[in-house]
C-alpha cells in the first residue's frame, strides 16, 4: 500500500499526540516525512519520536525552514503552530498541491484571506480540513445555518492562569469570577490569538466571524476549558457543550480527521 505523506508545522504538545498516534499504528495509511518548528530542536524531537519507533525504515526529516518543509510536497501538511503561521504557510502549501489539516482556524477570521485560500485550494486540487479541535458539532451548525435565519453564540469558561499572556489579565482574576471579553469571533481571536480558534471555527460553520457573539469568562481555580455553542433558527435549537481538562482533545481531533480522510465511511 502506497502511504500518504504527512508533514507537521509546529512541533509542540498537540504535534506530539499525532506522532504518538503514528507510533501506535492508529494512522497506518500515513507516513510522516517532514517536521518544522520555530526551533529545530522541537522539530527534531517529533521526527525522532517516529524515527525511533514506527518509521525506522523510512525516516522523517526535521527541516531548518518552512521552505524546506514545503519542498517535501507532502500530501497533507498538519498545522499545529499558530494562526500567524497558518497565514504564512497556507497559500504556498496549496500552490504546491499539498492539502492542509489545521488547528489554527483563527487565521480564517480574515474573510479576504479565507476566500483566497478557498480559490487557491480549488485551483490546485487541494483541500483545507478544519479540525473539530476542542469542540464539535460542525455538521449541525452548518445544517442549521443552511436552513436560514440562524443566530449563534459562543461562551467559553477558562481559568485565569490560561489568560496570563493576554492584556485582559490582572491578579484579581485569581480570586474573582469575571467576564473578561464580549464581542464577535473576529475581535476574540485578535485578542486571544492562541486560545479561541474554536470560536472562529464555529462561526465559519454557522453565521460567520462578525456575527458570532463570543464571551470569555475567567473563573478562579478553573482547570481546563468549557466551550458552549448555541445555534438557533426558527425550528432548531442546538447546544454543543464541550468540557475538556486539557487541550489534548484538539490533537486527537487531528488524528480523527486524518482517519476520516482515508475511511470508506465518513462521519
Ligand atoms: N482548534 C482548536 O481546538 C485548538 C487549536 N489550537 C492551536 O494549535 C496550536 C498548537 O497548540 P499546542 O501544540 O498546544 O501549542 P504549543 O505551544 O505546545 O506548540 C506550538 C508549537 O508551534 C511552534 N510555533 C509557533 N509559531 C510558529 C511558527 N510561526 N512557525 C513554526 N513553528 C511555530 C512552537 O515552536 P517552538 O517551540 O519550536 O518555538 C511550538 O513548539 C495553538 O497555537 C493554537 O493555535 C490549540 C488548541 C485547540
Ligand atoms: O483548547 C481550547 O480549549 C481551545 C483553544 O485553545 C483554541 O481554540 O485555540
Amino acid at each position: 500500500m502506497e502511504r500518504k505523506t504527512l508533514a507537521i508545522v509546529g512541533c509542540g504538545k498537540l504535534a506530539s499526540i499525532i506522532a504518538d498516534a503514528l507510533n501506535a499504528n492508529l494512522l497506518p495509511e500515513y507516513q510522516l516525512i517532514a517536521t518544522y518548528s520555530r526551533s529545530i530542536e522541537k522539530a527534531q524531537n517529533i521526527a525522532n519520536k517516529v524515527n525511533n519507533e514506527s518509521q525506522k525504515d523510512s525516516p522523517c526529516k526535521a527541516c531548518n525552514s518552512l521552505e524546506e518543509l514545503l519542498a517535501s510536497e507532502a500530501n497533507y501538511i498538519i498545522e499545529a503552530a499558530s494562526p500567524d503561521s497558518m497565514r504564512t504557510l497556507a497559500l504556498p502549501a496549496l500552490k504546491n498541491g499539498s492539502s492542509i489539516v489545521t488547528l489554527s482556524i483563527g487565521a480564517f477570521a480574515d474573510e479576504e484571506f479565507y476566500e483566497e485560500v478557498k480559490r487557491t485550494a480549488l485551483a490546485n486540487n487541494a483541500r483545507v480540513h478544519l479540525v473539530s479541535g476542542a469542540i464539535g458539532g460542525f455538521d449541525v451548525m452548518r445544517t442549521a445555518a443552511l436552513m436560514g435565519n440562524c443566530t449563534a453564540t459562543f461562551d467559553t469558561e477558562k481559568g485565569p492562569n490560561s489568560l496570563k499572556r493576554y492584556s485582559v489579565y490582572d491578579e484579581s482574576l485569581q480570586t474573582e469570577k469575571r467576564k473578561v471579553f464580549e464581542g464577535n469571533a473576529k475581535e476574540a481571536i485578535a485578542l486571544f490569538p492562541n486560545s479561541v480558534n474554536v470560536s472562529v471555527a464555529a462561526s465559519l460553520a454557522s453565521v460567520g466571524p462578525e456575527k458570532m457573539k463570543v464571551s470569555v469568562t475567567s473563573t478562579p481555580g478553573y482547570i481546563g476549558d468549557n466551550h458552549r455553542i448555541e445555534v438557533k433558527n426558527e425550528q432548531v435549537h442546538a447546544v454543543i457543550d464541550v468540557y475538556s481538562s486539557t487541550a489534548q482533545i484538539a490533537g486527537w481531533s487531528v488524528v480523527n480527521t486524518l482517519r476520516n480522510i482515508v475511511s470508506p465511511i465518513v462521519f
